[in-house]
């Protein structure tokens, strides 16, 4: 079966019917939200806008006393007195800063929300076919899929939907995922290889496969997924409590100021009214960022979910901002890893179907497509029928490991049937013949190992290299037995397997864009040093390690990150599990295996290795964003000062009118506009706090001086600009109070 077509697919950048920020359903819950998020135990984990909210609380009490106690009729409005008035409007203007800071958050979590919905709904209940052993012909019985427990076996026919997420152990079938990914494709999943991993909710459009059960009700890859895109499980980030108790400190240090100023005014006889000292308190604290830091990071994430995808934390998706080296995985990260065998090639002396005989038997209970493509050839080369099979001969099949880098059959009995075991006897009498298939060096050792030597040496070596050379997987087939009276062991070199790949498409300028980004790509592959290099020129990467074990993967990235570098690891095997834990930034393809996708902190759905130029985008535009708005918040602060400080202590200190270069119309004018600029620009940088500021590569200098420039600047000029404009339009409306 081949799977080329199905499983590459165009670097797609958008998750097909995605909704849009600003869908107005999103709007309106982000709106109900805002209020929602009043609940003060809401508010207290973001100090700086619990503090707004404190201060709208008392503004509120302020302006109900002052309504109390006011001479007169208190209606209708326009007899208020005007301090009355200028209490009520400050006050209802902090807690629009408030809502507008629940909003921004609500808004980014909308889109997430929305899409949960969408995935309970791919969640429906289905039957499962539950086996009594894992056996095709085993007998089955329905039970509904949440009655599924790990390591149950189930079977899954063409139009079954997958019952719960799982490893395929038996058989091939095309999948439909497209409820998981929104990619209608359908993909290929088989067992043994690094394309075993199914998910519930899909669907298998052909043939059957079974399913290990790999995941209880409740803690399956949709509820992560769901919980995580609701934004349920968001812890803050290393990154984002450092910038919290940041702003915290900023706070307590301006209501320090701004309380050891009151003494000061009141020595002086004319003390300043708690309302306007709370807006001078508002408008100094970092209330921009600190009512726009969740939303940045809720958004972050939700972009990579866009993109199809899942990060398992917020600091994966910024570290994601820092890499310096990717290493991806060769084979079905960098290949289709669809590895087919195409040749048999016997060494002098061998019979070219002697060769794919003993290459079939070693493959027939090899389930990875490695193997199960040698026994393919075998049989459509040779017409070799289902004669050949493991029932006829007493054997043990030798899985294929990362370590011993071969896999094998062990015949335990001769003709006659009279196998060890069956002799009851506590150790195992060697085996009577043995096959190995596998890399060069380890079969040549083994054959050394057995007592044979390695008789057309040079040849062999030719022919290796030469398969390798051209990109492809040479397998070197070998063979023991004993001979004679006292079975003196023997050991051959049948010939040579060749295994085909072929690169993904678009690689090279995948890598290039990259490079460009400052980012070193490194192949690792547990394949030969000339196969690897082949490959990996023609992918275009920067560098490869080769014959790599799982833990050399592992101390390649450990020694990275001495070196002081952030590394990210993209791969799909079992054996890439340790490296995609110890990098920073870990992506498993979602092709891959359980144990991969465990071990990573992010999953892509589309199994696009280059998907990580999407990842570090999105992490940078993060870590941009949320500077940017750090420092336009604080610049702020200057133009804010130069608008309330003249005005609040004008009758205190009269020379601070001197400071007055706004020009701004009343004491109460000012103060007013700037807090009402105050609240308005969280609502105006909420698109950009959602869409994030673009990244460019233009190197980290650069880039740094470009923002300060834009956001710093900005920070200053805008509020003087905003507040005149604000007071000069509250003058036109004869609001001046
Ligand atoms: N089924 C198999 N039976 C025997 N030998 C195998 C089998 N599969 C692979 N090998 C041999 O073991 C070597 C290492 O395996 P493999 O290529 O899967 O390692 P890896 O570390 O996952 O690298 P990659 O990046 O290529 O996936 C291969 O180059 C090949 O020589
Ligand atoms: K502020
Ligand atoms: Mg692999």
């Amino acid at each position: 079966m081949s799977s080329h077509t199905l499983e590459v697919r165009p670097w797609k950048t958008r998750r097909k019917g995605a909704v849009s920020s600003f869908d107005p359903q999103i709007v309106r819950q982000a709106l109900l939200d805002a209020f929602r998020k009043l609940d003060p135990r809401w508010q207290i984990k973001n100090p700086v806008m619990f503090v707004v909210e404190v201060g709208s609380v008392i503004t509120t009490i302020e302006f109900v006393r002052l309504l109390l106690t006011a001479p007169g009729p208190a209606f209708p409005v326009t007899r208020l007195h005007n301090e009355t008035l200028f209490v009520l409007a400050v006050s209802l203007w902090l807690w629009f800063t408030v809502l507008f800071a629940n909003f921004a958050e609500a808004m980014a979590e909308g889109r997430g929300k929305a899409q949960a919905e969408t995935l309970r709904r791919a969640r429906t209940t289905t039957m499962a076919k539950r086996l009594r052993r894992p056996e095709r012909s085993a007998p089955w019985e329905e039970v509904p899929a949440p009655a599924l427990r790990k390591g149950d076996y189930v079977l899954v026919e063409a139009g079954d939907v997958i019952p719960g997420d799982g490893e395929v152990i038996e058989g091939v079938a095309a999948v439909d995922e497209s409820a998981i990914t929104g990619e209608s494709a359908p993909v290929i999943r088989e067992s043994g290889g690094d394309r075993s991993a199914v998910t519930g909710g899909t669907r298998v459009l052909s043939d059957w496969i079974i399913v290990r059960i790999g995941a209880n009700p409740g803690e399956t890859f949709l509820d992560r997924m769901i919980a995580l895109v609701e934004g349920a499980q968001r812890q803050k980030t290393p990154n984002e409590i450092a910038l919290n108790i940041l702003l915290a400190s900023l706070t307590i240090i301006f209501l320090l100021v701004v309380v050891s100023l009151e003494p000061f005014a009141i020595y002086s006889g004319s003390p300043v009214s708690i309302t306007t000292l709370i807006a001078l308190l508002v408008c100094l604290i970092p209330t921009t960022i600190g009512g726009l830091l969740s939303a940045i990071g809720i958004a972050g994430m939700d972009r990579l979910v866009q993109r199809n995808v899942l990060a398992m934390s917020g600091r994966a998706v910024e570290a994601a901002g820092d890499i310096d080296v990717l290493l991806l995985d060769k084979t079905g990260t960098i290949t289709l890893g669809n590895r087919q065998a195409t040749r048999f090639l016997p060494l002098p002396g061998i019979d070219e179907q002697a060769l794919a005989q003993a290459a079939l038997l070693a493959s027939l209970a090899d389930e990875t497509p490695e193997g199960r493509s040698i026994v393919a050839l075998a049989r459509e080369r040779f017409a070799i029928g289902e004669e050949v099979s493991l029932q006829q001969q007493a054997s043990r099949f030798v899985p294929f490991s990362a370590m011993t880098r071969m896999s094998g059959l062990d015949v335990l009995a001769d003709a006659d049937g009279q196998a060890a075991s069956a002799r009851g006897e506590e150790e195992a009498a060697p085996p009577v013949r043995t096959i190995r298939k596998g890399a060069a060096e380890a079969i040549i050792a083994y054959v050394h190992e057995h007592g044979g030597d390695n008789t057309h040496g040079e040849l062999l070596q030719r022919t290796v290299d030469e398969i390798a050379r051209a990109g492809s997987t040479p397998l070197v087939v070998a063979e023991t037995w004993r001979t004679g009276q006292d079975h003196q062991e023997q050991a051959r070199v049948l010939g040579v397997i060749e295994l085909k790949d072929i690169v993904k498409g678009g690689m090279r300028e995948r890598f290039e864009q990259l490079r460009r980004m400052g980012i070193r790509t490194i192949m690792i592959t547990g394949d030969n040093p000339l196969t690897a290099a082949a490959i990996a020129r023609e992918a275009g990467v920067d560098d490869f390690l080769a014959q790599a074990t799982p833990e050399t993967k592992l101390k390649l990235i450990r020694e990275q990150q001495a070196g002081g570098r952030m590394v990210a690891m993209t791969g799909d095997g079992t054996n890439d599990a340790p490296a995609l834990a110890q990098a920073d930034v870990g992506v498993a393809m979602n092709s891959g295996t359980q144990a991969a996708k465990e071990a990573a902190n992010m999953i892509d759905l589309d199994s696009n290795p280059t998907k990580l130029i999407e990842i570090v985008e999105i992490g940078k535009q993060l870590l941009i964003t949320r500077g940017a708005l750090t420092t336009f918040s604080i610049a702020n602060d200057v133009a804010k000062y130069f608008a309330i400080i003249p005005a609040a202590f004008s009758t205190t200190y009269p020379q601070l009118n001197a400071l007055n270069i706004m020009g701004l119309a009343t004491p109460h004018s000012a103060v007013l506009s700037a807090v009402i600029f105050n609240a308005l620009i969280i609502i105006a940088l909420i698109p950009l706090a959602l869409r994030g500021v673009k990244y460019r590569p233009i190197g980290a200098g650069p880039l740094l001086r470009r923002n300060l420039l834009i956001y710093g600047l900005g920070g200053i000029v805008a509020p003087f600009v905003g507040i005149k404009l604000i007071d000069l339009l509250l003058s036109l409306l004869h609001l001046t109070l």
